[in-house]
């Protein structure tokens, strides 16, 4: 089992600060720190691009999880690997080439992730599942953050750990996770948890608290799940 790793996501955090927001998260216990870029076009917002991933990549030592919600992607792969992607992550929805993006962000030396929206079946991935390095399951449409959970993603979880096996693919969960809902999704095979305004709600004050919280959750259903 992948050790579980919590990613909050900076979409929830003070865009005027976020120097000082990623090093709060980093300090109360982050994981990984998500990275929500948002074109306008995909998807009905628009947020960061990698001339801030640059700008943030001296605050934190911990891994950038790049989920990019724009399409096409290709062309822009290699700016966020120089800005310092760990991870970059395309959605299947965003072009007819998924395995040729996959191909070009492993070339780039970064690891490589597909997510799929809400409404696309776990099985997009079978045919690339050698390239693979995460699953990210989308549990709210993209665009935004704070919205609900919706429960079909849990099956969806379970489905993909499955069809994944024993191979060193981690399932991320991505809108409306917070201690409720972790416990949910690590339960059916979720390893990795992004959440946004359950971290970031409360200020600074209160990310340690929220992360710890998402993690006892999470890690509690996982060991049931294991014993
Ligand atoms: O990709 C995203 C939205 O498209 C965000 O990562 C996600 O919504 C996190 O926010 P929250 O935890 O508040 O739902
Ligand atoms: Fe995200």
């Amino acid at each position: 089992m992948n050790p579980l790793v919590i990613a909050p996501s900076i979409l929830s955090a003070d865009f005027a600060k976020l120097g000082e927001e990623v090093r709060a998260i980093t300090e109360a216990g982050a994981d990984w720190i998500h990275v929500d870029v948002m074109d306008g076009h995909f998807v009905p917002n628009i947020t960061i691009g990698p001339a801030i991933v640059a700008a943030l990549r001296p605050h934190t030592h911990l891994p950038f999880d790049v989920h990019l919600m724009i399409a096409p992607c290709d062309p822009y792969l290699e700016a966020f690997a120089q800005a310092g992607a760990d991870l970059i992550a395309v959605h299947v929805e965003a072009g007819p080439h998924l395995h040729r993006s996959l191909q070009a962000i492993r070339a780039l030396g970064k690891k490589a992730g597909v997510v799929l929206n809400p409404a696309s079946p776990a099985s997009s991935v079978k045919h690339v599942l050698d390239l693979l390095d995460l699953v990210l399951v989308m549990s709210v449409n993209p665009g935004f953050g704070g919205q609900a959970f919706i429960p079909s993603a849990v099956e969806k979880i379970a489905e993909l750990k499955a069809m994944i096996g024993d191979r060193p693919i981690r399932i991320e969960v991505d809108g409306g996770v917070n201690p409720e809902t972790a416990a949910l999704v690590a339960a059916a095979g979720a390893d990795t948890l992004v959440a946004g305004s359950a971290v970031f709600k409360g200020g600074p004050g209160q990310y340690a608290a929220n992360i710890a919280a998402i993690r006892a959750s999470a890690a509690a259903t996982a060991r049931r799940d294991a014993a």
